[in-house]
């Protein structure tokens, strides 16, 4: 026993933005240090993900967590108590082998990923430092550029949209700071361009706007009105991310748009896709294709990957030997890393790297369902990721994530912000 180790862990059910239950960890050390972390969840979700666990009983619809929340106070505690929580592998390890399923579905990845966040942030507090300084080191000095979803379609706004996510991209900042501002006057202005054409300001799940609009294209063009009427130039201070989500759309062997239900070939999305980015400065493009369609995205890799980021979410679900796959078969030139989908922090440090090593860019992503835990904002800077997605700039649910870089940005003497 040491003035590190754990003397007690506890579980509880909270609630996410949806308003549906998640869990919630707090470790207790011998000197008295606590922390705690919880977990978000996501609506568009892979198939290859680890597992959430849900009681799959009536109340909440099926979707509660008290089996999950049980094995925090019960395995998780006894197996972990004694153990120092600053020896980050170790803990997660002994989470991994007490679980023993390959996507922790007996204790749960939403278990494990509270337990194990909330380890690295009681140690952080015990030696006085920040989360992303205990977690990067001297090194962790680079803040992320925000993608901002401030549009919202597909399975987050009841399909009004075919793409899910619709992003704004500050690349013309030179600090986290103006990118915010830039972020949320386009924001604004995005709504006054809604109200002037007597469409709907209703939000969806990641705050964006959720009209219905008459198709994709009319959303890009809305969002090139918004930023212009914002004082900003799209390409040069501003470039346009989207995240298709197309697994969803996905069934049966064939993609189907699903707002128009029309059907389309593997080779016509690509063509799609490839259309859009000449007409309008696109940046990024995410899930263009489903989660097992590593050709889909290599041949989209091979023909746009020079000049956009074509990221795997669904494709990759930060599992290291997904993204493995992805390096082989050329699929992809970055990866989405969100900790639910793996389920300890050991290992999404792990997909971190491996993308580093082989020249993949990292973005740190929120979930559609979100709590009020802060944890890839310390993420995103501790690894230099360079980039960050965590929805509209409104919401505190996601604003909690950018009023928390802005923090780091003011502790961070000669902080970096990239170039793109
Ligand atoms: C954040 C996303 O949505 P969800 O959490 O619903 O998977 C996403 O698809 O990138
Ligand atoms: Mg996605």
């Amino acid at each position: 026993m040491n003035a590190l180790s754990i003397r007690s862990i506890h579980g509880r059910q909270i609630f996410d933005s949806r308003g549906m239950p998640t869990v919630e960890a707090e470790i207790v050390l011998h000197n008295g240090v606590r922390a705690s972390a919880s977990v978000p969840s996501g609506a568009s979700t892979g198939r290859f993900e680890a597992c959430e666990l849900r009681d799959n009983l009536a109340e909440y619809h099926g979707k509660g967590v008290s089996s999950a929340v049980n094995h925090i106070n019960t395995p998780i505690q006894e197996a972990l108590v004694g153990e120092s929580c600053d020896d980050q592998w170790t803990l997660d390890n002994k989470l991994m082998v007490l679980d023993g399923t390959q996507n922790k579905s007996k204790i749960g990845a939403n278990a494990i990923l509270a337990v194990s966040l909330a380890c690295a942030k009681a140690a952080a507090k015990a030696y006085g430092l920040e989360l992303f300084r205990y977690l990067g080191g001297l090194q962790a000095n680079t803040l992320p550029i925000p993608m901002m979803n401030i549009l919202n379609g597909g399975a987050h706004a009841g399909n009004n949209l075919e793409i899910q996510e619709f992003m704004i991209v500050p690349v013309g900042a030179h600090s986290f700071t103006e990118a915010m501002k830039m972020g949320t006057e386009i924001y604004a202005s995005l709504r006054n361009c809604l109200k002037k054409k007597g469409l709907s300001t209703g939000i969806g799940d990641e705050g964006g706007y959720a009209p219905d609009l008459n198709g994709d294209e009319e959303a890009l063009s809305l969002l090139m009105e918004a930023i212009q009427l914002a004082g900003y130039q799209p390409n040069y201070d501003v470039k346009i991310a989207l995240d298709a989500a197309a697994n969803e759309w996905y069934k049966n062997g064939h993609y189907i748009f699903p707002k128009l239900q029309k059907k389309i070939t593997q080779s016509e999305l690509k063509g799609y896709w490839e259309e859009l980015c000449q007409k309008y400065p696109i940046y990024s493009i995410e899930d263009p294709f489903a989660e097992e369609d590593f050709p889909g995205f290599s041949e989209l890799t091979a023909s746009l990957g020079g000049s956009v980021q074509i990221v795997g979410d669904d494709l990759f679900v930060t599992n290291p030997d997904r993204l493995r796959q992805g390096i082989s078969s050329l699929s992809g030139n970055a990866v989405l890393i969100k900790p639910n989908q793996i389920g300890t922090l050991t290992e999404t440090l792990s997909t971190i790297r491996l993308a580093k090593e082989h020249g993949y860019g990292v973005i740190l992503s929120h979930r559609s369902g979100e709590t009020e835990d802060t944890t890839i904002a310390d993420l995103s800077v501790a690894v230099n990721a360079g980039q960050i997605k965590t929805g509209a700039p409104a919401r505190s649910e996601r604003v909690c994530k950018y009023n928390r870089l802005l923090k780091i940005e003011s502790l961070i003497s000669g902080s970096e912000y990239p170039k793109k």
